[in-house]
C-alpha cells in the first residue's frame, strides 16, 4: 500500500540506518515520521519533502518563490540552542528526507484546542523558552517568518517540558544589504525616496514579534486573535488594524502583566512593536521561579549523557547463555 511504496522508495541509505515508522502529523509540503536509527535504537522524526508537490506545481504564482531546501538545511545545520531542533541527517531521493530530533510531546498546537486550555504559568514558561529561542535566531541574523502553534514542539507529554521551534522552511539570513552600503557613502547625490525606504527597512525581525504575540494570544485564550469567523471586518482588515478579539469572559482569570506583554506585540507598526530583548525584561517574564525550572529541564537533558552499557560479567564456571555466542558472531 501507499506506506510500503514509499518504505521501498527512501533512498538506500537511509533505509540501512533508519526504519521508518507512523506519521506524526503533515503539513502542505510533506510528512513527519517516527523512525528508529538501527544501531542505537534511538527514535527521530523524519520531516518529508515531497519535491512533486512544491507549491509551484500546484499553485503557479509560486513559480518566482521555489521551495529553498538549502535554506532549512543550512539554517538547522548553523543553529544551536536548547530549544531550536536539531538536525541529526539529511538524505535526497525522490523527496528531501531531514532526520530531526524527537519532540515526543508533539505540537503546541494541539494542546491549544479549545476546550483545552494552558495554565498562565504554563504558558509563561513555554513562552520563556520561545523567547529565548527567537533571540538566539534574531541575534544570528536569521528571521523565522512563519511562527506558529504548530511550529512549536514539546518535548515530552509532561506539561512541565521544554519546547523547541522548528520549520525553517520560510526563514530569511539577513545579509549586508546593498542598502547599507549605499548608507555607508554620503548621500550627495542620494534620491530621498531612498532615504525614506530606509527609514523602513530592516524591520524583518518585527514580523517574529507579531507572531509570538499570537502564539501568546492563543496559548493564554483558547482562541485566536482575528478570525475569519466574523464576516466583517474581514481578516486581512481586522490584522491591518490590529483589532484583536477580545473576550473578557476569558481574559478576566488572565494576570494583567500577561495581557499587557500580548497587546505590545500586537502593535502594528512595527516600529513601536515589542522588540525580543524588551520581552524578556517584562514584568511578567521577571518570575525566577518559570525560569529556575526552565534551568532544571534543561540540566536534565545534560545529564541524559548516553550512560555507558554496565559490563556484565559472566562469572567463572557458569555455562554462557546460547545468545552471547551470538555477539562473538561474524
Ligand atoms: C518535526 C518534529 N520533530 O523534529 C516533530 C513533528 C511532529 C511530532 O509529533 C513530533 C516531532 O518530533
Amino acid at each position: 500500500d501507499l506506506e510500503v511504496g514509499h518504505q521501498l522508495e527512501y533512498p538506500k541509505e537511509m533505509q540501512n540506518k533508519y526504519i521508518v515508522s507512523k506519521t506524526l502529523g503533515s503539513g502542505a509540503c510533506g510528512e513527519v515520521k517516527l523512525a528508529f536509527e538501527r544501531d542505537t535504537h534511538t527514535k527521530v522524526a523524519i520531516k518529508i519533502i515531497r519535491k512533486s508537490k512544491f507549491m509551484t506545481d500546484v499553485l503557479p504564482e509560486m513559480q518566482d518563490k521555489p521551495f529553498n531546501i538549502e535554506t532549512e538545511v543550512g539554517i538547522l545545520k548553523r543553529i544551536d540552542h536548547p530549544c531550536l531542533i536539531r538536525i541529526i541527517d539529511f538524505f535526497e531521493g525522490k523527496d528531501f528526507y531531514i532526520v530531526l530530533e524527537l519532540m515526543e510531546g508533539g505540537e503546541l498546537f494541539d494542546k491549544v484546542q479549545r476546550p483545552a486550555r494552558l495554565s498562565e504559568r504554563t504558558c509563561k514558561l513555554y513562552f520563556y523558552q520561545m523567547l529565548l529561542a527567537v533571540q538566539y535566531l534574531h541575534k544570528h541574523g536569521i528571521i523565522h517568518r512563519d511562527l506558529k502553534l504548530e511550529n512549536v514542539l514539546l518535548s515530552s507529554r509532561e506539561e512541565n517540558c521544554l519546547v523547541k521551534i522548528t520549520d525553517f522552511g520560510q526563514s530569511k539570513i539577513i545579509g549586508e544589504t546593498s542598502l547599507m552600503q549605499t548608507l555607508c557613502g554620503t548621500p550627495d547625490y542620494l534620491a530621498p525616496e531612498i532615504l525614506h525606504f530606509a527609514g523602513t527597512a530592516g524591520y524583518g525581525r518585527s514580523v517574529d514579534c507579531w507572531s509570538l504575540g499570537v502564539i501568546l494570544f492563543m496559548c493564554l485564550s483558547g482562541y485566536p486573535p482575528f478570525s475569519k469567523k466574523s464576516a466583517r471586518p474581514s481578516l486581512t482588515e481586522q490584522i491591518t488594524s490590529g483589532n484583536y478579539c477580545y473576550i473578557e469572559e476569558v481574559w478576566k482569570d488572565i494576570s494583567r502583566d500577561a495581557f499587557d506583554l500580548v497587546q505590545k506585540f500586537l502593535v502594528v507598526d512595527p516600529t513601536k512593536r515589542l522588540k525580543i530583548e524588551e520581552a524578556l525584561e517584562h514584568p511578567w517574564l521577571q518570575d525566577e521561579h518559570m525560569r529556575h525550572t526552565f534551568q532544571q529541564l534543561l540540566a536534565q537533558t545534560q545529564n541524559m549523557r548516553v550512560k555507558p552499557e554496565p559490563l556484565t560479567l559472566v562469572p567463572p564456571g557458569r555455562k554462557r547463555d546460547y545468545h552471547e555466542d551470538e555477539k562473538t558472531g561474524p
